[in-house]
């Protein structure tokens, strides 16, 4: 191994996303075949034990590029050193339930995680937030951690964004990968707008290729509640899919991609208020995420865009409300 390993840390490391994910991450699908990783997880003093069990079978799978394990219920030992923070550790929700109802019980994790990491991670530290409801949890760390550019803080709209495709393929029947330059705006709830009038099959717009009914009252709503519809059906909510989507993220992150979705700070682009963490369509080059530009918003986008940024917007004053920035 010519590289050093680069220290990736997963909190929640013994809850069900994190044993979906974090085999993937030491066999080399996070960050590339050819790079070794050393894994840090986190969790909290009861899981601790349950979690050296995940770090036994790890072991156990005798990864060529997985260079150590350790697991801690310390976060500043956690994120010592980290370049890849994945902040999946937190409550998820069951029946009933809205992700923004999770923000009570799990916005008291993410500020003094946002501070180890700021005390202790590497310069090249990059976070993506998993735990619900996601988008404000990535607000509460970065707030946390003015040390850290505050681009580096994300928040995982790509489960959303694959759902998207899916759906869109399935429909149309095509195979997924004939789906170009879809786009998830918004919160990662079930107000996000999946849009179908930029993304493109076989060189057409998407919208065009579906009827109109189709895509207000079957495709927006499947997309926005499929994580309902998961817990519905699995009695749990999505982990598999959820893994996969968080590498999918990182991977493009360091990696590179023309087009997908993601959770990043707002510059201001499309209307959305500067600051927010809300999902764009973005590229990612030379290791860091840009908001494609120039596209055209018509009233219909317009109206739902604006619906979900200002559920983000609440979200904000609800936990400056609760004292968590
Ligand atoms: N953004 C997205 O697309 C998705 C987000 N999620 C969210 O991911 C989160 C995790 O989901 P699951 O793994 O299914 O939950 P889980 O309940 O199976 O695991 C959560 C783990 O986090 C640990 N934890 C709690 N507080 C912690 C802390 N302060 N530090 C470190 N670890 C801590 C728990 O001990 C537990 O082991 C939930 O909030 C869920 O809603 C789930 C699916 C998709
Ligand atoms: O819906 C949930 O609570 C879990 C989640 O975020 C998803 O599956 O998208």
């Amino acid at each position: 191994m010519a590289q050093t390993p680069v220290k990736v840390t997963v909190t929640g490391a013994a809850g069900q996303i994190g044993y979906a994910l974090l085999f993937r991450i030491a066999s080399g699908q996070l960050l590339g075949a050819d790079v070794p990783v050393k894994l840090s997880l986190l969790e909290i003093p009861q899981a601790v034990k349950a979690a050296a069990g995940t770090a036994m079978e790890l072991d156990d799978c005798a990864f060529p590029l997985l260079s150590g394990i350790e697991v801690t219920d310390d976060a500043n030992k956690a994120f010592d050193g980290t370049s890849v923070a994945l902040l999946v550790g937190a409550r998820p929700r069951t029946a009933g339930m809205e992700r923004g109802d999770l923000l009570q019980a799990n916005g008291g994790i993410f500020g003094p995680q946002g501070k180890a990491i700021n005390d202790n991670a590497a310069d090249d530290i990059r976070v993506l937030v998993v735990g619900n409801p996601a988008n404000t949890n990535a607000l509460i760390a970065q707030q946390h951690a003015p040390d850290v550019p505050a681009e580096r803080f994300t928040a995982m709209t790509r489960l959303d964004h694959n759902r998207a495709l899916s759906q869109l393929a399935a429909k149309l029947q095509v195979p997924v990968s004939e789906v170009r330059k879809m786009t998830i705006w918004g919160n990662h709830s079930a107000t996000q707008y999946p849009d179908l009038f930029h993304a493109e099959v076989g060189g057409k717009i998407a919208a065009e290729q579906v009827d109109d009914a189709w895509l207000r009252d079957t495709f927006i709503p499947t997309v926005a509640k499929r994580g309902a519809a998961i817990i519905e059906a699995r009695g749990a909510s999505s982990a598999a899919s959820a893994a996969n989507a968080a590498i999918d993220h990182v991977y493009d992150w360091v990696n590179g991609t023309e087009w997908t979705s993601a959770a990043i700070p707002s510059d201001g682009s499309y209307g959305v208020p500067e600051g927010l963490i809300s999902s764009f369509p973005v590229a990612s080059r030379d290791g860091k995420w840009e908001i494609i530009q120039g596209l055209e918003i018509d009233a219909f986008s317009r109206e739902r865009i604006d619906a979900s940024v200002r559920e983000l917007e609440e979200e904000r004053a609800a936990v400056r409300e609760l004292g968590l920035i």
